[in-house]
């Protein structure tokens, strides 16, 4: 495509030179100058479309865009011969202002597809960012962001939130027994699991590897225990199909809610991770949670 638009930028340039020379030669008191201006103009338009590498990406915006500037050109040379035979009877409208109004239509054209074509790129690219490609879920940077808001929210307004941390039970021997993508499919039933436990304003994400989390807005201690203890049994009764196989496992939890004395969303946190090994260490499939002083 680049040696393409390259290849068809020197040819319009020739034509245009050409058709300069041929025009002045029959006729001197032809325009000239109006008509060079008009090509630099033209040309310049070309050379900043090819420049753009972003366009490129996209052979039919770049095509329409090619078919735009052509008629344009056409355009062009059919008003400069107008000027020069004095108004043959073949160049009428139909030769000389529609190949214009297609041109400008087909500019007009790439440009709008071009500005959804980089809207939905943009939309991809913040996706990727938030979105684990693996589960669905959000990815903890996002998640910290979302929950900044929330530990903001209350230091403003003492409006309660609580955490959960959670973290499957020897994950490690389901990638032993049943292999990595057997592991990758339940961690992604896992995901689908919480998503249906959960409230549509409960935000939760993946915390890394098979570690997850859960921001509960406007949830007491009490109520967080009993979501906990909700995906503790759905998770021991869930039973996820992979090839062969028929996979159960458990999950186990720290629970936390937001008080006066986390100076720090990093220090809640911290509290709901080591509730969850406390969790482990009392033999996992549990919930743990601290009471608030
Ligand atoms: N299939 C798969 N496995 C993963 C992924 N991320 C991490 N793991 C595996 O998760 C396992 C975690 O193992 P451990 O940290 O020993 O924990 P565990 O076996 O769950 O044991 P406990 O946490 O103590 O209950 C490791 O084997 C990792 O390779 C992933 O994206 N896909």
């Amino acid at each position: 495509m680049k040696r393409f638009s390259l290849v068809y930028i020197i040819l319009m340039m020739l034509i245009i030179i050409l058709a300069n020379i041929v025009f002045f030669t029959v006729k001197t008191e032809i325009d000239y100058w109006s008509f060079a201006s008009e090509s630099f103009i033209f040309i310049t338009f070309l050379l900043i479309f090819h420049n753009l590498s972003e366009l490129k990406s996209n052979n039919t915006i770049h095509f329409i865009l090619l078919a735009g500037f052509s008629f344009i050109l056409v355009s062009m040379l059919m008003d400069t011969l107008n000027e020069v035979l004095e108004h043959p009877i073949f160049i009428t409208t139909l030769f000389e202002d529609t190949p214009q109004v297609l041109g400008f239509a087909c500019i007009f054209i790439a440009i709008k597809k071009w500005v959804k074509f980089n809207g939905a790129k943009t939309t991809k690219l913040t996706e990727l960012s938030r979105i684990d490609s693996l589960t669905g879920l959000f990815l903890r940077r996002y998640f910290l962001e979302l929950a900044q808001n929330e530990f903001d929210l209350y230091a403003r307004k003492k409006q309660p939130f609580s955490i959960l941390m959670l973290d499957l039970d020897f994950f490690k021997r389901v990638n032993d027994q049943f292999g990595h993508a057997c592991g990758d499919k339940v961690l992604i039933c896992f995901a689908q699991l919480m998503k249906e436990s959960l409230r549509k304003t409960d935000v939760v994400a993946r915390w890394g590897g098979e570690e997850f989390i859960v921001l509960l807005p406007n949830t007491r201690l009490k109520e967080a225990v009993e979501i906990a203890k909700l995906i503790n049994m759905h998770t021991r009764n869930k039973k996820m199909a992979c090839e062969t196989n028929t996979i159960t496992i458990t999950v186990s939890i720290g629970v936390i809610e937001m008080h006066d004395e986390f100076e720090h969303l990093q220090t809640m946190i911290t509290q709901a991770d080591e509730l969850l090994y406390q969790a482990k260490n009392n033999g996992r499939d549990r919930s743990e949670f601290a009471l608030s002083n």
